[in-house]
C-alpha cells in the first residue's frame, strides 16, 4: 500500500526532471497530453451539447469552440491573427485552409465563425469522444477512398449550406502535410463553392516548423500565424472554371504561406498537377 502511494509522488518528480532534461520526452508528453486532454474536452462538451441543442446541429459547434480555446496556452502555443476584417462576410462562405497537423484545429477553433462546421475523412467518427463530438459539431464526413461518395456527400453539402446558411471549412490539400510547403489542391471545396455559388475564404497556417517537427520529436512553444486572405468571389463560374480558380487559390496561399513562415524547409518545389 505504501509503495503505491509512492508511484503519483514518484511521477510528479520524474516528469518535471524529463520535461526539462529531454526535448523528446517532452514532444511525447505534449502529444500524449494533446490528444487525452481534447478526448476529456470533447466527453464534457457532449452532455453540453446534447442538452443544449438535443442532437447533431451546427451551433454546437461554439460549445466545441470555447471548450478548445484554452488549450493552445496548455501546448505553449500562441496565435498571431492577421486579415480578421474578411471573415466579416455575411451568409454563407467556404474557408479553405492549409493542414500541417491535428494542431490545426486549434487555429480553427480560435478564428472559427458562427454557423461554420468542416468537411472531414470518415475515419474521425471513430475517435471515440472526439467522434461522437465531431458528429454532434455537424461536422461532414466523407470517404476519401470513394470519390463518387464524397463529391456526392459535398454536392449535398452545396444544398445544406444554401438552405440552412452555414459555412463550411475544408482542408483543400486533403491530407496533412509538413513538407514546408502546400501539397496540390484537390477539387472538392472549389466545386462545393462553385455550386453554391458562395464565395471562397482563403486561410493560412505559418509554418510549424520553428517549434513542431514530427521526425526530429521536437514540439517546442511557439507562434503559430493565422493569415485570412480576402474572399474569391464564384458568382457566375461553372464547374469549368474550378481548375482555375483552384490554381488562383493556390497561388494566393502559398505566397501567404511563405511570407508568413519564419523558417521553411521546402525539401521538393511545389508539385502542380
Ligand atoms: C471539445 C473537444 C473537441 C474536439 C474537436 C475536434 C474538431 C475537429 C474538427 C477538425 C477536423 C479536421 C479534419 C480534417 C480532415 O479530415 S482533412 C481530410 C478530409 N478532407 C478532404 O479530403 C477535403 C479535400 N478533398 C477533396 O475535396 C477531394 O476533392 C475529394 C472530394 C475528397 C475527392 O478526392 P479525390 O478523388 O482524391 O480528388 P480530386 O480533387 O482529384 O477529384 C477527382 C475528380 O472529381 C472531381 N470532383 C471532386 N469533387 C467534386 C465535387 N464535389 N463535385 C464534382 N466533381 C468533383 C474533380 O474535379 C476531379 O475531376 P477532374 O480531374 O477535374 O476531371
Ligand atoms: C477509440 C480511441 C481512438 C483515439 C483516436 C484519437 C483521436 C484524436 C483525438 C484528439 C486529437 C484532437 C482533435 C483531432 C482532430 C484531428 C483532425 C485531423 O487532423 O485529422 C487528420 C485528417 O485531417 C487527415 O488525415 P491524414 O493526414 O490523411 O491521416
Amino acid at each position: 500500500m505504501d509503495v503505491l502511494w509512492m508511484i503519483p509522488l514518484l511521477l510528479l518528480m520524474i516528469i518535471p526532471l524529463l520535461m526539462c532534461t529531454s526535448s523528446t520526452f517532452v514532444f511525447y508528453f505534449k502529444k500524449f497530453f494533446y490528444v487525452a486532454w481534447m478526448m476529456v474536452l470533447a466527453l464534457i462538451a457532449i452532455p453540453l451539447c446534447i442538452l443544449k441543442s438535443g442532437g447533431r446541429d451546427i451551433e454546437n459547434m461554439r460549445i466545441i469552440r470555447f471548450m478548445v480555446r484554452h488549450v493552445k496556452y496548455l501546448l505553449g502555443l500562441r496565435f498571431e491573427v492577421s486579415g480578421w476584417e474578411h471573415l466579416q462576410t455575411e451568409g454563407p462562405y467556404v474557408v479553405i485552409s492549409n493542414h500541417q497537423s491535428s494542431l490545426d484545429v486549434l487555429g480553427l477553433m480560435e478564428i472559427l465563425p458562427d454557423r461554420c462546421t468542416t468537411i472531414a475523412k470518415k475515419e474521425l467518427v471513430y475517435a471515440g469522444t472526439v467522434g461522437l463530438i465531431c458528429w454532434l459539431g455537424g461536422i461532414v464526413f466523407i470517404n476519401r477512398k470513394k470519390t463518387s461518395d464524397a463529391k456526392s456527400v459535398m454536392a449535398d453539402a452545396a444544398k445544406t449550406m444554401l438552405d440552412d446558411q452555414i459555412r463550411l471549412w475544408v482542408f483543400p490539400e486533403g491530407t496533412r502535410n509538413q513538407n514546408g510547403d502546400l501539397l496540390p489542391f484537390k477539387k472538392g471545396a472549389f466545386h462545393l463553392a462553385v455550386q453554391a455559388q458562395v464565395p471562397i475564404i482563403p486561410v493560412v497556417f505559418s509554418s510549424y516548423s520553428n517549434f513542431y517537427l514530427r521526425k526530429e520529436k521536437q514540439f517546442k512553444s511557439g507562434v503559430i500565424r493565422l493569415k485570412i486572405l480576402p474572399k474569391i468571389e464564384t458568382k457566375g463560374m461553372t464547374s469549368d472554371d474550378v481548375s482555375s480558380l483552384s490554381d488562383k487559390s493556390f497561388d494566393l496561399m502559398r505566397a501567404a504561406f511563405l511570407d508568413i513562415s519564419d523558417s521553411i524547409t521546402r525539401s521538393n518545389g511545389p508539385v502542380r498537377h
